[in-house]
């Protein structure tokens, strides 16, 4: 499903994660570190959000080669997620539906799932730091995405939306969608039936259990 090669990230501060080779079949894929080990700069390197040296290959089209191609294979959702407050999550939607295509009853069924009521039309400055994190979560499941990579899904959000986010998760596995998360919820391991644990320890790959 997506290849990792040659791959590094530097930032100024000095920071610097470097994965020579990294491969992840079909499925859902546990990533694992200690804060500033590295996660977030892995997804969203993935995600196409930020530069790197090296290349990702995601059903079989390069991010390097064919950029505008692979992100539209790719959603991702952030672990505290920024959106401009004076937009509503309506208005977000809206305009990703101009580059994405999507039926409006993917929509409310989403908002239905996340429990996200009559919030969507305000603007997001009145958000809950739970709602903004399912304005997130509904972004990342819009349109038909091949993979879903899910920074911290399940922090902020009450016990209710976990448990239909786990499902909705399990529905999109069976529909052929991949996902990347990490947690560092301490059950977290058995939430899921993983198809590898990836394990990141300050820049390195320590750990990939397939
Ligand atoms: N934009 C940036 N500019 C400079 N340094 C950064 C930037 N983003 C992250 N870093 C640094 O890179 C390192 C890895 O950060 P990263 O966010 O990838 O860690 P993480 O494993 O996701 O951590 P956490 O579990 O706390 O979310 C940290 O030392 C961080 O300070």
């Amino acid at each position: 499903m997506l290849s990792i090669q040659n791959f590094q990230k530097t930032y100024d501060s000095g920071f610097k994660l470097i994965i020579d080779q990294l491969s992840f079949k079909e499925g859902i894929h546990l990533i694992k570190g200690k804060n500033g080990s590295g996660k977030s700069t892995l997804l969203k390197a993935i995600a196409g959000i930020h530069g790197f040296e090296g290349d990702m290959i995601l059903n079989g089209i390069s991010q390097k080669k064919e950029p505008i191609a692979y992100r539209k294979l790719v959603n991702y959702s952030e672990a505290e997620p920024q959106f401009p407050e004076f937009l509503s999550m309506d208005e977000l939607i809206q305009f990703i539906s101009e580059v994405v295509p999507f039926e409006s009853k993917q929509v409310e069924s989403l908002k239905e799932i996340l429990g996200i009521g009559e919030y969507s039309s305000q603007p997001i400055a009145s958000y809950s730091s739970g709602m903004l994190k399912k304005t997130g979560l509904l972004l990342a499941f819009l349109g038909d995405p091949k993979l879903i990579i899910l920074d911290e899904p399940f922090t902020t959000i009450d016990l209710d939306t976990q448990r239909h986010l786990k499902n909705l998760i399990t529905y999109q596995l069976n529909q052929g969608c991949n996902f990347l998360i990490t947690s560092h919820l301490a059950d977290f391991e058995d939430f899921f039936e993983y198809s590898s644990k990836t394990s990141i320890e300050a820049g390195k790959l320590m750990l990939h259990h397939d």
